[in-house]
């Protein structure tokens, strides 16, 4: 199964070319007016339109009230939306269904969390709304998100990381060590295949996302020589 790309904080339609250019699954816009990433609905209205179809477009909410997300919804064609701050599983709940949207939930993963944590939470996520799609697993920072740091990935349980979206401190330098170990649904990325703060690079995001495609190469290989392991010389 080839790792689904996420490429969040877009604020350029050069940058948005340079996503679809690459290949990548889907956008984020950062709708947090704290982050150096931020854009107005208006704003994403307008990048919106340079993006073809098959693309996911993600909204990105920080501690929002429900009306807000559903009034940004409505001027802008996002398809999903991506939780970010403190809100409970039932606010998230109410948030997405204010705003007729399914939802990505973060989990901001802490040095105490343990495994148990993250399978617990996604299990009350689905219980709460049919709207919940999976878990983004970020790092916890202070500024919520899209702070290039990573986190302990050996505290993903197996069986819950095909349905994640791994996040947190990815770049070319640790992408196909990512994929190849945790196996996640998806990945996301902002800072990694930056310039600077909001402004992407574009070169940065060809070479994040082909080593991504790297690592699914390997879980292929892998797969194949599981299904046909090399015989054995037999001693003569
Ligand atoms: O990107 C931001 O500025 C941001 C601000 C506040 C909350 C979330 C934010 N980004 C959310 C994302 O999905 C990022 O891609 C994620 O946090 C990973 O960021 P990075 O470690 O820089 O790749």
């Amino acid at each position: 199964m080839r790792t689904r790309i996420k490429i969040c904080g877009l604020t350029r339609v050069e940058d948005v070319q340079a996503v679809v250019d690459a290949g990548a699954d889907a956008i984020g816009f950062v709708f947090y007016p704290k982050s150096p990433r931020y854009v107005t609905p208006g704003q994403a209205a307008e990048l919106i339109r340079a993006v073809p179809p098959f693309i996911t477009c993600t909204g990105l909410f920080v501690n929002a009230m429900p009306e807000e997300v559903a009034a940004t919804c409505k001027v802008v064609p996002i398809s999903l939306i991506q939780l970010h701050g403190d809100e409970t599983v039932e606010q998230s709940a109410a948030i997405a269904a204010a705003a007729g949207r399914q939802f990505m939930r973060v989990f901001r993963v802490k040095p105490d969390t343990q495994p148990s944590d993250l399978l617990e939470y996604e299990q009350l996520c689905r219980a709460a709304s049919p709207l919940f799609t999976s878990l983004l697993l970020d790092t916890y920072v202070d500024a919520y998100g899209g702070a290039g740091k990573g986190f302990d990935w050996s505290l993903i349980p197996k069986d819950l990381a095909p349905r994640v979206v791994l996040s947190g401190g990815l770049s070319v330098h640790n992408a196909t060590d990512a994929v190849v170990r945790v196996r996640p649904y998806a990945v996301d990325i902002s800072s990694g295949v930056e310039a600077s703060k909001g402004i992407k690079d574009a070169r940065k995001i060809a070479d994040f996302i082909a080593a991504v495609r790297a690592g699914d190469a390997m879980k292929e290989s892998e797969a194949h020589h599981d299904e046909h392991p090399t015989k054995a010389a037999v001693p003569r």
